[in-house]
């Protein structure tokens, strides 16, 4: 579970997330919505540990997120992560990028020396498969096409045997077909690890196929909190109105729906 109390963050003066208080349930697939500097990545970034709240905390299976780097690096063993640009390191082959995930499990001598484990590759070759890219295993990695690149990012993230999957708009940079087939497979991954998924989107459309829950940010505060069946598109694009406007509208869940969500 991830609760976040009361968590503001500042970029200078400037202040990116503004008393903000979320409770994230094992198993949800939620998606953060918002227009371009609502602080989407800023609050995803603060759920594990890249950036450091500037009040407020933020804890993850009941564990604080600290600036301990022991312990950051402990918590983020079991948080995956994706990126828009899915940070593949480009000359290395597929196999090689996905192994990379293990790192976090070998000792510091081992990674330097790529000393990788039997169950270290089996674990690369079973996501890849899971991924439909175990044929492409020897491929260097910019030789794929962009959503395989991002198919690639995701088995790197699942090797780690994450409990927790934060993908920071991993469709930005893809056409709408391979979009949906990968935000579909996150949804497949998601049911079938067990995962609870956070996802920060921009395509309204995907957000109400896909997310179950969709929590709405704007000017660094939650402004929305829905199940994603009971809020149409028309009500989205209010998420990207100006906040005084937002605010007269209903937009909080019922306990009622909260439970719904979950289930
Ligand atoms: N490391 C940083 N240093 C200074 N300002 C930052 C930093 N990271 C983010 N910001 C600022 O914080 C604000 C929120 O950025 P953030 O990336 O969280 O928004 P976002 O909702 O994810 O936007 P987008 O949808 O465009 O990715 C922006 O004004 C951004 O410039």
């Amino acid at each position: 579970m991830i609760q976040m109390t009361d968590v503001s963050k500042n970029f200078g003066q400037e202040k990116v997330l503004n008393q903000i208080n979320l409770t994230i349930s094992d198993n949800e697939l939620v998606v953060l919505l918002g227009p371009s500097g609502a602080g989407k990545s800023t609050l995803l970034r603060c759920i594990n540990g890249l950036e450091r709240v500037s009040a407020g905390s933020v804890s993850v299976d009941g564990k604080q997120v600290t600036t301990n780097k022991k312990e950051l690096r402990l918590l983020r063993k079991n948080i995956g992560m994706i990126f828009q640009q899915f940070h593949l390191v480009k000359r290395m082959s597929v196999l090689d990028n996905v192994l990379c995930g293990r790192l976090a499990y070998t000792g510091t001598l081992s990674s330097i020396f790529k000393r990788f484990e039997r169950r270290d590759y089996e674990l690369t070759l079973h996501y890849l498969e899971k991924v439909g890219l175990v044929d492409k295993r020897n491929a260097r990695a910019d030789e794929l096409s962009g959503g395989q690149q991002q198919r690639v990012a995701i088995a790197r993230s699942l090797v780690q045997e994450p409990k927790l999957l934060l993908a920071d708009e991993p469709v930005a940079s893809l056409d709408p077909k391979t979009a949906n087939s990968i935000l579909e497979l996150l949804s497949l991954i998601k049911n079938e690890e067990k995962l609870t998924v956070v996802i920060t989107l921009h395509q309204m459309d995907l957000a109400k196929k896909y997310g179950k829950r969709i929590v709405g940010l704007n000017n660094g505060q939650i402004v929305a909190d829905m199940a994603a069946d009971l809020i149409s598109i028309d009500e989205l694009y209010q998420l990207y109105e100006d906040q005084a406007l937002i605010s007269q509208k209903q937009f909080s869940m019922s306990d009622q729906e909260k439970v719904a969500i979950h289930a």
